[in-house]
């Protein structure tokens, strides 16, 4: 489990990535830790891409219902303009952001802004997703979060897009992809 290095410290301003697969808890696990930033009594702002609008228009869903409220970004520079007086910045589903999302977490370390991003490192078709590669190049530390394999019971790092529709953007749920391990994903791919 991660443990803050400080969390209401002298040391300030970092960058976590929390990545993983569909169904890994990511988004568990980033409100898990702005719940606990809240409980230390520092102030907390949550953003995700205006593209996401899956359960909730402005709030953090979980797949397990868990939430927390965001404000929707179109551009990730907005979060330089809204990220004033604050202690802790949340960024859901950030491989769906814009390149410059990254030279932006980096501005919101440097004020001393501790960044939380999560978000899914790989695509359906096992690439790399939007900036997630360069957010966790820049990232102070990294969690790699894993689903269970829905065909073996293993743990998962894929997800497996089960429509035949192509492009890196599709949104949906079960309905459309299931997580799988290494070796059930290849079987059929
Ligand atoms: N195959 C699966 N493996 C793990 N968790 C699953 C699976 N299917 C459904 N879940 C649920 O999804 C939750 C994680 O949801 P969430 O945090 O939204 O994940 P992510 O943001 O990584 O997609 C788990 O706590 C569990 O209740
Ligand atoms: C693999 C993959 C996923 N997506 C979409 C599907 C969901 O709407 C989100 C991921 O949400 P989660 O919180 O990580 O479960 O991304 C996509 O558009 N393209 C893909 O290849
Ligand atoms: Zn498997």
């Amino acid at each position: 489990m991660f443990i803050e290095p400080s969390i209401n410290g002298a040391q300030r301003g970092w960058i976590e990535v929390i990545c993983g697969s569909m169904f890994s808890g990511k988004t568990e696990e980033l409100i898990r830790r702005l719940r606990r930033a809240k409980i230390a009594n520092l102030r907390i702002e949550i953003y995700k891409p205006a593209i996401d609008n899956r359960y909730h228009q402005t709030d953090v869903v979980s797949h397990d219902a868990n939430s927390i409220s965001s404000t929707i970004i179109e551009n990730s520079q907005t979060i330089l303009l809204y990220a004033s007086h604050v202690d802790v910045v949340g960024i859901d589903e950030a491989q769906f952001f814009d390149p410059e999302i990254v030279s932006v977490c980096e501005k919101l370390a440097a004020r001393g802004i501790r960044v939380i991003v999560a978000g899914l490192d790989m695509d359906y078709k096992g690439r790399p997703f939007g900036p997630m590669p360069a957010l966790l190049a820049i990232a102070d530390y990294i969690t790699k979060l894993h689903a269970i394999c829905v065909r073996c019971g293993n743990i998962a790092s894929y997800s497996y897009r089960k429509t035949a529709q192509g492009g890196q953007v599709l949104l949906g749920e079960t309905d459309v992809y299931e997580p799988r391990c290494r070796k059930c994903y290849y079987e059929e791919v």
